[in-house]
């Protein structure tokens, strides 16, 4: 398990170590840790033309630090000052000493330095950093922007949010973040994580506390969760799961969310709704029936709401079943409020941005700005585990524990009725006993793992995704 801790968090270990160690020692692990990254971005450091971007804090002294080492290393490292007057002292010491030289930030001079760089190091601003870019900075990030070099951002790209991952004004693009001690939330959730390019966790001796902000699944963690019928197991038990999907209108949907449900490791799959012709045409192993959710046998879970349309009684009798119930799609907008939250049994609602806006009655750019806040309130609102979909997938359970974030996902997903295919396979996680956060966390692993599987750099339906979940159900164990 991956995790990230917020910036009081880190603030209050980073005290806590300090006490103990003597002053600066943190801050030269800190700027050891960014100067091998540097060197290996570099390959070669000697005669390399290193500029650092410097702000007013401890994560420009990291930066100073760090290009003290490479100028020691033989590089050609100017330092361009953001606030002169208030740059690390002990940093801009060691850089001059190493032979680096100073530039100003104002008259162009800067630009033309940043424009000859095979590397710039971002050290503006990181955890102690609020909203996007100042004025003056702005001119060197479009600097950067024209130049080819590789950008190394230090804990975070300046301008991001560390603790939301919004990005509110401007902010650097890194290609690759060094960040110390923990990752924070805003390196793994757009969409600021698409500015920090690829992340290098540096050890700095932070002692964290047992409980995260963020966790981010891998495939151990997965591998542990997913159920492996025992000798004695027969279809009931291990799990049989109940779809009710599908229209006149939309009988795809109803296809897709049983061919999740099928891969998704319950014993059987029932399906309710209009769509019993289609789903057997193709899933012949699939037990129709055409009574409502009440008539159709025992489940151990539910799904409800792909493709459904208008079929508000359905989704009422659903909620109304004493078994864990994932409501996704027209599911959410059909589903009354008051019978969600009055639920006694596990309920997961799986929302995209554009469902999540709806629910939460703002607009849809606020929910992709500022996902964390938007899946912690719908979690809370409808007592929920609630999955939301996207750049970044986050799930939140109601109880306010670590948000997990799926680190499997790909933009191939994005591609119509993928949404479906994930929430059969979350049912089905549900019916063989995960709880709810490990059943809707493993299937967007899962699912991120197919959609990447099937995709293999070229565009895939979500059918091929759906046939893509036992690879990567194997791919997951064997590791
Ligand atoms: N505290 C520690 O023990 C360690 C801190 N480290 C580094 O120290 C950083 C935190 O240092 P600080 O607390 O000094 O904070 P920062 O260096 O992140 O920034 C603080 C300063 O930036 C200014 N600022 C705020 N928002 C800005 C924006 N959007 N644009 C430009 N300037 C802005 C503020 O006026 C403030 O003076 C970490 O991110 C990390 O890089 C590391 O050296 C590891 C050890
Ligand atoms: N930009 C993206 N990057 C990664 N995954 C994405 C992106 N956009 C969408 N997805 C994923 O694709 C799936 C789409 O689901 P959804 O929006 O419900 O579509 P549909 O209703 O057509 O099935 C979700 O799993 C979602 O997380
Ligand atoms: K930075």
């Amino acid at each position: 398990m991956r995790t990230a801790y917020s910036v009081e968090t880190v603030r209050a270990a980073e005290r806590e170590l300090m006490a103990r160690l003597p002053e600066g020692a943190l801050m030269q692990r800190a700027a050891a840790g960014l100067a091998a990254a540097c060197a290996d971005v570099l390959g070669r450091v000697y005669g390399s033309r290193v500029v650092l971007l410097v702000g007013s804090g401890d994560n420009g002294g990291d930066a100073l630090y760090a290009g003290a080492r490479l100028a020691r290393r033989g590089a050609g490292v100017s330092a361009v000052l953001l606030a002169p007057e208030r740059a690390h002292g002990g940093g801009l010491a060691a850089l001059r000493r190493a032979g680096g030289r100073v530039v100003g930030a104002d008259g162009g001079g800067a630009e033309a330095v940043v424009g000859r760089a095979d590397l710039v190091v971002d050290g503006i601003v990181g955890i102690g950093g609020t909203g996007g870019l100042r004025p003056n900075a702005v001119p060197l990030a479009d600097a950067v922007e024209r130049s080819r070099a590789v950008v190394v951002a230090v804990d975070l790209p300046s301008g991001v949010d560390a603790d939301t991952g919004e990005v509110r004004g401007r902010a650097l693009r890194a290609d690759l973040t060094v960040t110390f001690g923990t990752h924070k939330p805003g390196l793994l959730v757009d969409p600021a994580r698409e500015y920090a390019g690829s992340v290098r966790l540096v050890d700095i001796g932070l002692e964290l506390p047992a409980s995260a902000e963020l966790e981010a699944l891998q495939h151990a963690d997965v591998a542990r969760m997913l159920p492996v019928p025992a000798a004695e197991s027969d279809k009931y038990r291990r799990g049989v799961v109940g779809i009710a999907a599908g229209s006149a209108r939309y009988p795809g949907a109803a296809v897709l969310a049983v061919a999740g449900a099928l891969r998704g490791g319950a014993g059987a799959v029932r399906y309710v709704g209009p769509a019993g012709q289609a789903v057997i045409a193709r899933f012949p192993e699939t037990l129709v029936s055409d009574g409502g959710p009440k008539h159709a046998g025992r489940v151990q879970s539910w799904v409800v709401g792909p493709g459904a349309g208008d079929d508000a009684a359905t989704v009422a009798e659903v909620l109304a079943a004493e078994v864990p119930v994932l409501i996704d799609a027209d599911g959410l907008r059909l589903a009354e409020a008051s019978a969600v939250r009055a639920r006694r049994a596990p309920t997961v609602m799986t929302p995209h941005a554009g469902e999540a806006a709806a629910l939460l009655g703002v607009e849809r750019e606020e929910v992709e700005g500022g996902r964390l806040a938007a899946v912690r309130e719908l979690a809370g609102r409808y007592g929920a585990t609630v999955l939301l979909k996207g750049s970044t997938t986050l799930i939140a359970s109601a109880g306010g524990a670590a948000v997990r974030v799926n680190p499997t996902g790909t933009s191939w997903l994005a591609t119509a009725g993928s949404g479906d295919v994930l929430s059969g396979l979350a049912g089905s996680l549900l019916a063989a006993g995960l709880p709810a956060v490990d059943a809707a966390s493993a299937a967007a692993y899962l699912h991120g793992l197919a959609g990447r599987f099937a995709a293999d750099g070229a565009p895939a339906g979500a059918h091929d995704v759906a046939e893509e979940i036992a690879g990567a159900w194997r791919s997951v164990v064997r590791a």
